[in-house]
């Protein structure tokens, strides 16, 4: 029987133009790591600790996404897919703290790493105005996508992803997290459909950048201190 061809958008055809860099991100040691049960748990803690002070950057950044999708797009429904994420941004927020004392990590006293910093500051300049509404979409949908396809795969068959740390790879892993990133993926599809050459080159350099920046996030918690 002959298969119909799925429509595939430019995300996916970028994603296959940079497959490595893509796997790099989605399927890090770190993260392999935690799938195969044999996580250094001093690097599970470096993670928890810069992840939680990345949120805490990252709310302002969907605040700001937030914000164009009610200026910028045509369609109402994009408003309500932004904010479904930043609401749960709230319980994640929770969800650090509660982690952070089962895990004796103090969060007031984490430093943040180089790479951490540099990922903030990436996200900052991403909230300018001058930045089209299609790249910070693109942008937003491969920070999402990369720690969606991570963590479901710690949950995938054949994992022996211990169980104190099944909670971190549900709290990415689950479907309705997979709906959401599905959702964001098809509102930067649909803005890029009518973005100009100039546009689409600086969304793919920016999904490029942003999976950059993840991997050079994975590699922080090898560090282990
Ligand atoms: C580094 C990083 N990327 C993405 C997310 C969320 O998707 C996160 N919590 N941290």
């Amino acid at each position: 029987m002959e298969k119909k061809p799925e429509k595939r958008g430019m995300i996916d055809t970028w994603i296959d133009k940079h497959r490595s860099i893509y796997t790099a991100a989605t399927r890090h040691a770190f993260v392999v790591s935690i799938r195969d049960g044999s996580v250094d748990l001093s690097s599970f803690k470096t993670w928890l600790g810069q992840d939680y002070l990345f949120v805490r950057g990252f709310v302002p950044f969907v605040a700001s996404v937030l914000i164009r999708a009610c200026k910028d797009s045509g369609e109402s429904s994009d408003m309500e897919v932004v904010l479904g994420g930043l609401a749960s941004l709230n319980d994640e927020i929770e969800w650090f703290k509660r982690e952070g004392s089962k895990w004796d990590v103090d969060f007031s006293t984490v430093v943040p790493q180089n790479a951490n910093q540099d990922y903030r500051r990436f996200l900052e300049a991403l909230m300018s105005n001058e930045v089209k509404y299609p790249v910070i979409m693109t942008a937003f949908w491969a920070i999402e996508a990369v720690y969606q396809e991570s963590f479901a795969h710690c949950l995938e068959d054949g994992n022996k992803t211990p169980v104190e740390l099944t909670g971190a790879c549900h709290r990415w892993g689950n479907d309705g997290f997979k709906q959401y990133c599905s959702s964001v993926k098809n509102i930067a599809e649909r803005c890029l459909e009518n973005a100009s050459g100039e546009v689409l080159a600086e969304a793919e350099d920016v999904l490029v950048r942003v999976l950059e920046h993840e991997v050079a996030f994975w590699e922080m918690s090898r560090g282990g201190q």
